[in-house]
């Protein structure tokens, strides 16, 4: 069975937890595939509906008042899917179908709706059901801890993964998680170190965060520099959850592209395609793939 025509030949999947996760960990990866005519499918998992709110207009959407925030970070998500030219983004089960979660141990886990308290399988369905439309080569989510341990991130990793594992054929042929290496953290220690805005101010060592990956298990390197005014627009767009004064930017802003333009991956399905450097890191991720045949 091949893809349905109307599709371009190279179809990624992207999973993430909630709205703003797309644009901070594959913001440039998007625009670039994007922009090399790829077809880029995002599903989000949930609303957000548990976020903070870093504009002081709209804090009484929050969850413990009119609790409309879910509603107001899916225009966030939407504006920033076309900040970056993704037009096909769809939330898992549809908008509202699984709620923020919020993090770890609060009493918002246990909402009926959480989406850490979601049925796997159930959960998975609706992501086989994309992966037998769209028949994506290459899919992206986060490693088992969700990158860095929001329930929601560690819950949309085991469905992404559930549902590779379901679609048979129809799911990807290479996956990937989204992945930091020690040595740009490292040099992101370095950099912020005079910053009023650090967000190292609170460790010693890379060894410290609860995320993080050596250079040699790294399998893919994405340089989107090009694109990464696009991602500073669609981090724009999530103003609730990215404050203007936010150490993103500055990264952004003092560190040019290379920082915030350049997005890391490991490979946990698939052969690694052919690459550069010491650690061979892929420039593409459909590097080494047959995407004609399907
Ligand atoms: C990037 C990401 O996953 N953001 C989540 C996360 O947000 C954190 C949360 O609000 C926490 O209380 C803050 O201290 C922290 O700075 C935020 O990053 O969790 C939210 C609640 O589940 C979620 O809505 C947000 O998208
Ligand atoms: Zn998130």
């Amino acid at each position: 069975m091949t893809a349905p025509d109307s599709l371009p030949a190279r179809r990624l999947l992207l999973v993430h937890a909630h709205p703003d996760d797309e644009v901070i960990g594959t913001g440039a990866t998007m625009a670039h595939y994007v922009s090399t005519g790829a077809h880029v499918t995002l599903v989000t998992c949930t609303l957000g509906e548990e976020g903070e709110i870093h504009v002081p207009a709209l804090s009484q959407l929050a969850a413990g008042q009119a609790d409309q925030l879910g509603g107001w970070r899916l225009v966030e998500w939407e504006r920033a899917c076309a900040a970056l030219g993704v037009t096909d983004h769809r939330m898992l089960g549809g908008p509202g179908r699984y709620r923020d979660s919020g993090m770890m141990g609060l009493e918002s886990n246990k909402h009926p709706r959480a989406f850490w308290g979601a049925d796997l399988d159930e959960a998975a369905a609706h992501l086989v059901e994309i992966m037998r439309e769209i028949r994506p080569q290459v899919m992206i989510t986060y490693d088992e801890n969700g990158f860095y341990g929001h329930p929601d991130h560690i819950m949309a990793h085991r469905v992404a993964m559930r549902a590779a594992e379901l679609a048979g054929s129809d799911g990807p042929r290479k996956i990937y998680w989204t992945a930091q290496p020690l040595s740009v953290l490292r040099d992101g220690m370095e950099a912020f170190k005079e910053s009023e805005s650090n967000p190292f101010a609170d460790v010693d060592t890379v060894e410290d965060l609860p995320f993080g990956t050596p250079d040699e298990e790294i399998a893919a390197r994405i340089d989107g520099t090009e694109h990464y005014a696009k991602k500073t627009a669609a981090m724009r767009a999530h103003a609730t959850q990215i404050p203007d004064n936010s150490w993103l930017y500055g990264m952004a802003g003092d560190f040019g592209g290379e920082f915030m333009g350049v997005e890391y991956y490991t490979l946990v399905k698939g052969e690694r395609g052919p690459g550069e450097g010491p650690y061979k890191w892929e420039s593409d991720l459909f590097a080494g793939l047959d995407v004609e045949g399907r």
